[in-house]
């Protein structure tokens, strides 16, 4: 048996960084992988998912501007998207990570990890051998999430794609049909539309990306459509069949062929077989976690949990945020060193409550930070959105002819601070942590009204959001 201070399952993001903080802190760590190290996102999430849509943005943006749209006669050559899509995803090799882990003198143990009880974790072994790590002070589950598919007739014989094969095809599908029209179908909508498929966006409900502010949907609706896209609202499919191609059927009484069928359709816990049963927790649920990474409902306080198996934020930053805290935290209770758990103390995740930023890299841009005004309505919070047109601002006018967008911004009425903001248009990615900076630093409006954005940029969106709040 070998003996660590903290044994890490998963080196994702989340388990990257983690393991390096308690590292830091003074501790052994030993960080068990079954595939890649760098997880999901370095290989079939955000690394090639944005890789395949930056060329059709910067395509869409130089179309946007005369004169230089007249330099653009063609289209993406698809193969070369590939190609670098392909570097950014360093070839599906993790070489460049297991270095950067050794560096940071962390040990990396190949294999299935599984909990076995309290602080050990019995990992099979790519070989088939078996090794048993005993953790000192903590153990902490970073194995992220799956794709979840809904349980339709004939789907696992069709062969569907999930974001892994839709973020590493190395062929343009003739016709793509795309099912949920949460980040990933309008991600990869956006981005095999660009590649030249003809994509079909199937989705159950009313809007696009639910969870985000009403006009962020409606506005990439409009642009997909305008692209080419065939987006179809309140139809869900009920069986898959693949005959040479994919054939869905559709509730409304139609068929939809395709070459390939993406299941966009969220995501699954990775915790049905990582031993959670054998510590009192329910296979296959995600973990909870109190603000500083303790697992509910296990005694010791020796089981953290960290990034998307959590189910908090399900994105790369956060669980690197979480990462970052929680490793600093199993060093400071290892040391006898006091935590600080006040709001947006040292040792508590606060931003997972109140300033969660997204970007989704659809045309137009979605950059989104806290609450929306139905989330911040729903807390009872007193509320007013302000809305401003971004095309009306000077550095819009610039950056695309016809520019359209829109921002709206959440106004806390009693203590007139932000609580959320959200900006849909060309460009607005960079905008966004400046919206994170005002709701994670509860920046007065008064004071925001001092924070000059320079002309004539994108940014003086903020000034027009203060204007027209303050009328
Ligand atoms: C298509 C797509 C695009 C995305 N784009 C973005 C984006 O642009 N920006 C963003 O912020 N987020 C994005 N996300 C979300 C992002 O990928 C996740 O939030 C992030 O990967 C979570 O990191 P994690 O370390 O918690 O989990 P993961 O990245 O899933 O890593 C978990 C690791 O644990 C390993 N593991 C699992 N079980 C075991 C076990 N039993 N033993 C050993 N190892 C195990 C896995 O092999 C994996 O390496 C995207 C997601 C998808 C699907
Ligand atoms: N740019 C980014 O930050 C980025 C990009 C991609 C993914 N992600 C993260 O990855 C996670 C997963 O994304 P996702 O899009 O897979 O999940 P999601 O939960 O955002 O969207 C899934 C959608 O599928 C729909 N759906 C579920 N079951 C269905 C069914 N049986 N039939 C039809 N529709 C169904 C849901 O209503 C939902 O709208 C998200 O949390 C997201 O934040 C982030």
């Amino acid at each position: 048996m070998d003996e660590f201070d903290v044994v890490v399952l998963g080196a994702g993001p989340t388990g990257e960084n983690l393991a390096e903080r308690a590292h830091a802190g003074g501790l052994t760590v030993a960080v068990v992988e079954s595939e890649l190290v760098g997880g999901e996102c370095s290989y079939w999430a955000c690394m090639p998912s944005k890789a395949l849509l930056r060329p059709g943005a910067a395509l869409a943006d130089a179309r946007r501007v005369a004169g230089a749209r007249e330099a653009t006669t063609g289209t993406l050559d698809a193969a070369a998207v590939l190609k670098r899509r392909d570097a950014f995803a360093s070839h599906w090799k993790d070489d460049g990570q297991v270095d950067w882990l050794h560096s940071a003198g962390i040990t990396l143990v190949r294999g299935h990890g599984r909990l076995d009880g309290e602080r050990r974790v019995v990992v099979e072994e790519p070989g088939g051998g078996r090794r048993v790590l005993a953790a000192r002070h903590a153990v902490a589950v970073c194995t992220g999430t799956r794709a979840a598919l809904p349980a339709l007739p004939g789907l696992a014989e069709a062969r569907p794609w999930t974001s892994r094969e839709a973020t590493s095809s190395s062929t343009v599908p003739e016709r793509l049909a795309v099912v949920g029209g949460g980040v990933v179908g309008v991600e990869m909508a956006t981005a095999w539309n660009a590649l030249g498929s003809e994509v079909t966006l199937v989705v159950r409900g009313s809007r696009l990306l639910p969870r985000m502010e009403p006009f962020a949907g409606e506005l990439v609706a409009d642009s997909l459509r305008a692209a080419g896209v065939d987006v179809r609202f309140g139809v869900s499919a009920t069986a898959v069949r693949r005959d040479g191609p994919v054939v869905l059927t559709l509730d409304d009484g139609r068929e939809l062929t395709a070459d390939e069928v993406l299941f966009a359709t969220g995501r699954a816990p990775a915790t049905s077989d990582v031993g959670l049963e054998t510590v009192g927790l329910e296979a296959g649920k995600p973990i909870r976690v109190d603000d500083t990474g303790l697992a509910v409902g296990v005694p010791g306080g020796w089981l953290y949990a960290a990034g998307d198996v959590t189910g908090r934020a399900m994105m790369t930053h956060q669980g690197k945020y979480q990462g970052r805290i929680f490793g600093t935290v199993i060093a400071d209770r290892a040391a006898g060193r006091e935590l600080d758990t006040a709001p947006w103390g040292r040792s508590v995740v606060t931003a997972d409550e109140r300033a969660v930023p997204q970007v989704v890299f659809t045309d137009p841009e979605v950059a989104a930070v806290g609450l929306t005004l139905e989330q911040a309505e729903q807390r009872g919070r007193r509320v007013r959105a302000v809305d401003y047109d971004i095309g009306n601002v000077a550095g819009a006018g610039l950056y695309a002819d016809g520019y359209q967008g829109r921002a709206r911004a959440v106004v806390d009425l009693e203590r007139e601070t932000l609580l959320g903001v959200t900006f849909v248009g060309a460009g607005v990615a960079e905008l966004l942590h400046s919206a994170t900076i005002a709701v994670a630093g509860e920046v007065p409006i008064s004071r925001l009204w001092h924070a000059v954005p320079a002309y004539p940029t994108i940014s003086e969106v903020w000034l027009r959001l203060l204007e027209t709040y303050r009328g």
